[in-house]
């Protein structure tokens, strides 16, 4: 599903990502932990060909990078970030930017077909945010917007969702909701890959936690060996307690 060998990143004589090597298979639900630029975005640009690795080999969904054409690889992937929702058009309706996710495209030139205008709606409804269709973008609360670029990457069911932070900026209510939403949408037929930097927003739908320091991947496998406070310390540095509430880790700074 994706596998990265060996990937070497440098830009500027930095070495951003070291020795990286990571395998996710069909079903498994990742979590990317780690603290503010030790490499989480980086990586994911790898995964969806906006970025190439200086060395190491990149394969995802059986395609390995650099012997295909990207743009067709990124149509079978969910992407959700900041990034790509500052690209949107804010007057557009919000309707329209869930049915532009049907054909990857970031807005609609000609008339929208009639079956996709309802499906975008359908996709709305889902997520609890049919009262929003006609509003334009830009006015969405935060919350809103997060749940409408989920909407959005689900209307061409992807086999690969990867969220870079999605939950950021978010109150608890909105977090705990946008998390919901996710585990709603997440199945065990679509590998997930989900960035943050919080702990807590590991809910039990996820089964794997890979830890990257500086550029390294520091553990890497099931989430309950991960989410140790020695691998933990050894990844942000704060001496630290893990308890396990319902499946869900939380944590105690000591
Ligand atoms: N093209 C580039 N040229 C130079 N430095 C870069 C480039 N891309 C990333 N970096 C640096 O690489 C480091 C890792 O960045 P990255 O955005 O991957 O971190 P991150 O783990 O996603 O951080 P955050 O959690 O704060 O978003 C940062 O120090 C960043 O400044």
């Amino acid at each position: 599903m994706i596998h990265l060998n060996d990937i070497h990143f440098i830009r500027e004589e930095r070495h951003i990502l070291q020795d990286v090597s990571f395998h996710a298979e069909k079903g498994e639900h990742w979590v990317l932990l780690g603290k503010n630029g030790s490499g989480k975005t980086t990586l994911l640009e790898l995964m969806n060909g906006y970025q190439f690795p200086s060395r190491g080999k990149v394969e995802v969904l059986g395609n390995r990078y650099g012997q295909v054409d990207v743009r067709e690889v990124r149509k079978r992937i969910g992407y959700i970030s900041q990034s790509l929702f500052e690209k949107m058009n804010l007057a557009d309706t919000v309707w329209e930017a869930v049915a532009t996710g049907e054909y990857a495209y970031l807005r609609f030139y000609q008339e929208i077909p009639e079956d996709v205008k309802k499906k975008a709606i359908g996709m709305l409804e889902r997520i609890g945010l049919p009262h929003v269709a006609m509003q334009s973008i830009g006015t969405l609360s935060q919350g809103e917007r997060k749940k409408v670029m989920l909407a959005r990457s689900m209307m061409q069911k992807p086999e690969l969702l990867i969220m870079d932070e999605p939950c950021s900026g978010l109150d608890l209510y909105e977090r705990e909701k946008l998390l919901a939403a996710i585990r709603e949408f997440s199945d065990q037929d679509m590998t997930v890959l989900y960035v943050t930097h919080h702990i807590e927003e590991i809910i039990p739908m996820f089964t794997h936690v890979a830890l990257i320091e500086q550029g390294r991947i520091i553990a890497a496998g099931p989430k309950e060996e991960v989410l140790t406070p020695e691998h933990l310390y050894q990844a942000f540095q704060v001496p630290l307690e893990v308890e396990w509430f319902r499946n869900r880790p939380w944590i105690k700074v000591l």
